[in-house]
C-alpha cells in the first residue's frame, strides 16, 4: 500500500516571483489525487518540490514521520527512493532502446543480477502493453508508447508514490482516455499513492479520488472529487464545471458529476469512499451514472 503525504504550509518562489503560497493538503495513501490548474499555475513546480528536486522557501512535506523539506541526507535519499515519476515527455534517454531505458534504474542500483533485471523489465513491459518493442529507440515510438515506456521506467523500482506530470500532454483525446484508464488500472494493481498534475478537465473529473485546484498562487480547494465537482465556490465551478476561469458559472448549477473511471478486468481499488456517498451525504441528488459500483469494486 502507498504512503500518505502531508504537505503543510508549502511556499515556493523563484527570486521575487511567488509561484504558490501556504499550500497544505494530505495526499491519501494508495489513492489518486489530481492537481488541476491553468498553464503556469505552478503544477510542475509543485511536483518537483514534492519529490525533493526543488527546495521550498517554507513549509513541510511529511512522509512516514519525516520531513522531506528538512531532513538529513540519508533520510532524504530514502524518501526520494519512494518516488517514481512520469515526466511530461516520458523522460527517456534517446540513445537507449526501450529495454535499456526501463532497466536503467535497476542497473543504477546495482543490486540485481541481469537475469532478475530481465524478469522485472519484461513484467513491467507486459503490464504497460509494450512487449515486442524492446529494441526500439524512443524516437521510433508514438507519443502514447513513449509515455507508457516512461511509466514502465517510473514503476520499475516499485515506488510507493507515483507522480504524473501532464500525462495527456501531446496525446490526442483517444490516447489520453486510454492512458487515464491505464492510470486507474495501475493504481489498483500497485496500491501506490498517485499524484497527477494536469490542465485537462476531463481527466480531473473522472480519474481521481481527490482533486486540488491551483489558481493564482494558491491552492483554492483540495478534497474528494465529488466535493469539488458539486462545489458552489465560484472559482472551482468556473474551472472544473464550466472549463473557463473568468466565464460566468452555469446559472443552472454545476453539470452532472460523471462516473469515476473504474479499473478494468478483475482489478479492485480500495478507496475510502464509494462513488456517490459524498453527494448523497450532502443531500444532493447524485448525477445519473455516478453510483456505479461500490468502493473496492
Ligand atoms: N527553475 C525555474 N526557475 C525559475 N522559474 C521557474 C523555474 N521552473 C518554473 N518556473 C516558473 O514557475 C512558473 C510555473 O511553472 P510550471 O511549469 O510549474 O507551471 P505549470 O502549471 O506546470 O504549467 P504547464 O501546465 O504549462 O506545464 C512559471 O512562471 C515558470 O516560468
Amino acid at each position: 500500500m502507498g504512503v500518505e503525504v502531508v504537505v503543510d504550509g508549502l511556499t515556493k518562489s523563484f527570486g521575487r516571483q511567488v509561484i504558490w503560497e501556504d499550500v497544505s493538503l494530505t495526499l491519501p495513501a494508495g489513492e489518486i489525487s489530481v492537481l488541476l490548474g491553468p498553464s503556469g499555475a505552478g503544477k510542475s513546480v509543485f511536483l518537483r518540490t514534492l519529490m525533493g528536486l526543488l527546495r521550498p522557501d517554507r513549509g513541510h512535506i511529511w512522509i512516514d514521520g519525516h520531513d522531506l523539506a528538512d531532513c538529513d541526507e540519508n533520510t532524504f535519499h530514502e524518501l526520494r527512493g519512494l518516488f517514481g515519476v512520469l515526466f511530461q515527455d516520458g523522460g527517456l534517454f534517446g540513445s537507449l532502446n526501450l529495454y535499456d531505458n526501463i532497466a536503467f534504474p535497476l542497473r543504477q542500483q546495482a543490486t540485481a543480477a541481469e537475469a532478475r533485471i530481465r524478469q522485472i523489465v519484461m513484467a513491467k513491459m507486459e503490464l504497460l502493453g509494450l512487449l515486442g518493442a524492446e529494441r526500439k529507440l524512443p524516437g521510433q515510438l508514438s507519443g502514447g508508447m513513449r509515455k507508457r515506456a516512461g511509466l514502465a521506467r517510473a514503476l520499475v523500482l516499485d515506488p510507493e508514490i507515483v507522480l504524473f506530470d501532464e500525462p495527456g500532454s501531446g496525446l490526442d483525446p483517444v490516447r489520453t482516455a486510454y492512458l487515464n484508464q491505464l492510470i486507474v488500472n495501475l493504481n489498483a494493481e500497485t496500491g501506490a499513492t498517485f499524484v497527477v498534475v494536469t490542465h485537462d478537465v476531463d481527466t480531473a473529473r473522472t480519474v481521481p479520488d481527490s482533486i486540488g485546484l491551483l489558481f493564482r498562487r494558491e491552492l483554492v480547494m483540495f478534497g474528494p472529487r465529488e466535493m469539488l465537482l458539486s462545489s458552489d465556490e465560484p472559482v472551482v465551478r468556473q474551472f472544473l464545471n464550466a472549463g473557463m476561469p473568468g466565464s460566468d458559472p452555469d446559472p443552472g448549477g454545476p453539470p452532472p458529476i460523471p462516473p469515476r473511471l473504474m479499473p478494468s478486468g478483475n482489478r479492485i481499488r480500495h478507496t475510502r469512499q464509494a462513488p456517490g456517498d459524498l453527494v448523497r451525504g450532502q443531500r444532493r441528488d447524485p448525477a445519473a451514472g455516478i453510483v456505479r459500483g461500490r468502493a473496492g469494486t
